[in-house]
């Protein structure tokens, strides 16, 4: 672990220590599965009815092919077919000959078998192919909530603990649903099992079930907790694994010029090796019920033989047993696979834990909606009344009563010492972040009454341009499908944002791929692409979070011209440290420790403003 490292548990809502004190908590499991199937648009009752009426139609296979052994052992061992089944049996064939006979029950009971075994093959598929989709969708559910989740509430929470929660844990959980389903099923086939058996010999069954009881409840007894805390083990280490993984390989600059690559990736590598161990011990846990079973099946065949031989005749001591032996030869795998099912539940819960938590709290912060742009459209002076801002988790106002009108299409800069609040009232100006008190209004409406609408209006250049691993027109299109491209206004924007010989260079043109695998391109290239994608909307309301901090001179004097060029035609509104960007704003407004603290042109503010013209003279500003 590397000092000041990353934890390798987490301590969140959603973290270890939380599920820790509910280990064995049997109550929240079936509101948690049901939460998790509606995550997953799964109608419960269909679900239960299918399995029912599956696990009903195998039971009484078993049941029929465990049944056809009592004729076939008689049979074999001389029985008498004038009478009893033996009787009913000749009757249907139509011939007591036991040469005809034989062939045909035992023909009849391989085909009870066979018709079984496919009806359970095509029946664990049927069941592997809905839990696997409740997993693949309930994972998608819960991306999508993380991705709607509003933007104070996703910066306040940590990316490894999404990429756990949304791959891992989801896993996990729908691993409990598919033990339970199998548990619920491989029930009704021993039920099945053991009345057949009691028809056939009721002490025999009393003590086979007695005996096998006391062995699977003892031996499960015993492995819950720790099963339990493998399933927390199991979690933890995910969680520790991409919290090492990501400063490795995301922070990639950072770590190979701090030395650091290799002490994240040995974390990584503790934490996957902790898994390991974890995994193992889940295996063995699973398995280990099964030898027990296996030895306590000889005992059984001990005890039952010793209480038949001195009971009954020696021909009806072995019929009994066949059925004893034919009834074990189903029972004990399906006894197998339910410790397997238990073993898989309770290693699964802390995962259902954490999904069922994720949910709650991203649920208790409320959900964006994404519609369409409005017909309602947000027109008019964007106007901050009596703003107020802290941070969820802080004491400290960031911002304390700004109240600021910003004319329709005028160019606004903000400016301050780093701290001062800019980024954070941009924020609120955007709607990402909500008013502690106050109110963000655009021509008289709250812009948080349809944050949607206000977000149509809206092109946003940030500091750090996101690359789409696809054509620079997707880029700039960023988000609308291939077909609906408008590549005129593509054009347009390309030499709004000088990128006109950018795009001559480029093998091809538009069509080339850039970002992760495609073309690298420059801080300053990003940025010019920022721009064109914000402008290839056609807001009304432009904003430049420090979009030109990576430009060169000449690209940015080129930028701020085109930005002039726009000038009066959109509402602009900057955030920079460069003198030349925020020079020629119409107004400039100077924050200090979350205030206004003077506005006016450049002059105005400078000759106001004893900081702001220190800032200027240090060159912090250029
Ligand atoms: N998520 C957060 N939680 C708590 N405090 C925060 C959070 N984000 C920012 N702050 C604090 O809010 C204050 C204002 O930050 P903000 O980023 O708005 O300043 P800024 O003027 O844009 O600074 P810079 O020019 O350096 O980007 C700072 O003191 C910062 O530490």
């Amino acid at each position: 672990m590397i000092p000041g490292g990353p934890p390798t548990r987490g301590t969140g809502r959603t973290g270890w220590r939380t599920t820790m004190a509910r280990a064995g908590d049997g109550r929240r499991l079936i509101p948690q599965l049901r939460l998790m199937l509606r995550m997953a648009h799964v109608d419960p009752k269909r679900w239960i009815a299918g399995t029912v009426a599956a696990s009903v139609v195998l039971a009484a296979l078993d049941t029929l092919g465990v049944a056809a052994m009592v004729p076939l052992t008689q049979l074999a061992t001389g029985g008498n077919t004038d009478s009893g089944v033996l009787a009913w049996v000749s009757d249907v064939v139509g011939t007591t000959d036991r040469s005809v006979l034989i062939p045909v029950v035992a023909a009849f009971v391989a085909l009870v078998f066979i018709v079984k075994s496919l009806g359970a093959l095509a029946f664990r598929w049927w069941l592997l192919g809905r839990t696997t989709r409740v997993s693949a969708l309930s994972s998608a559910e819960l991306a999508r909530r993380y991705a709607l989740a509003p933007y104070a509430d996703h910066r306040a929470r940590r990316m490894s603990e999404i990429y756990r929660n949304i791959n891992d844990a989801t896993n996990q959980s729908s691993s409990v649903l598919l033990g339970l389903v199998s548990i619920a099923s491989d029930a009704l086939v021993l039920i099945a099992i053991s009345i057949v058996l009691a028809i056939a010999s009721p002490t025999v069954t009393i003590f086979a079930v007695a005996l096998f009881s006391l062995l699977v409840f003892g031996v499960q007894m015993g492995l819950r907790r720790r099963q339990y805390r493998i399933g927390e083990e199991i979690a933890a280490t995910g969680l520790a694994a991409w919290q090492f993984l990501l400063p490795g390989l995301d922070g990639f600059r950072e770590a190979r010029l701090t030395g650091s690559s290799n002490a994240f990736i040995d974390g990584f590598r503790d934490a996957r090796l902790r898994r390991a161990r974890a995994s193992r011990e889940m295996g063995i846990l699973a398995d280990a019920p099964r030898y027990l079973l296996e030895i306590g099946f000889v005992f059984a065949i001990l005890g039952i033989s010793a209480i038949l031989f001195t009971t009954v005749s020696p021909s009806e001591a072995i019929t009994v047993l066949g059925v004893f032996a034919a009834a074990s030869l189903r029972a004990l795998p399906t006894l197998n696979r339910i410790s397997g099912s238990l073993a898989t539940i309770r290693t699964g819960r802390a995962g259902l834990d954490i999904v069922s938590d994720a949910i709650d709290e991203l649920d208790a912060g409320g959900i964006h909606e994404e519609r369409p742009r409005s017909l309602v459209r947000f027109e008019g002076d964007i106007e901050l009344r009596d703003v107020s801002f802290r941070y969820a988790d802080s004491e400290q106002l960031v911002l304390r009563n700004v109240s600021l009108r910003i004319p329709h299409n005028t160019t606004i800069a903000f400016v301050g010492s780093s701290g001062a609040g800019k980024s954070t009232l941009l924020d609120l100006v955007l709607g990402l972040l909500t008013p502690t008190d106050g109110a963000v209004e655009v021509g008289g409406r709250a812009i948080q009454d349809d944050l949607a609408a206000w977000y149509g209006e809206l092109g946003v250049v940030p500091q750090d341009v996101f690359l789409l691993n696809d054509t620079l027109t997707a880029n700039i299109a960023f988000g609308v499908p291939a077909d609906g491209v408008d590549r005129a206004r593509v054009r347009e924007v390309i030499t709004m944002a000088q990128l006109d010989a950018l795009v001559a260079d480029l093998p091809q043109g538009l069509d080339t791929v850039v970002g992760e695998r495609g073309v690298r391109l420059s801080g300053g290239q990003r940025q010019r692409i920022g721009l064109a994608r914000a402008l290839y909307r056609r807001p009304s309301v432009l904003v430049l979070d420090e979009a030109t901090s990576a430009l060169d001179n000449l690209t940015e004097h080129e930028i701020a011209s085109t930005l002039a060029g726009l000038q009066g035609s959109l509402t602009i509104l900057i955030v920079a440290h460069r003198l030349s960007t925020v020079r020629h704003a119409d107004r400039l407004i100077f924050l200090s420790e979350g205030q206004i603290d003077a506005q006016g042109t450049f002059e105005e503010v400078r000759a106001q403003n004893a900081e702001f013209a220190r800032l200027v003279e240090l060159g912090e500003l250029n």
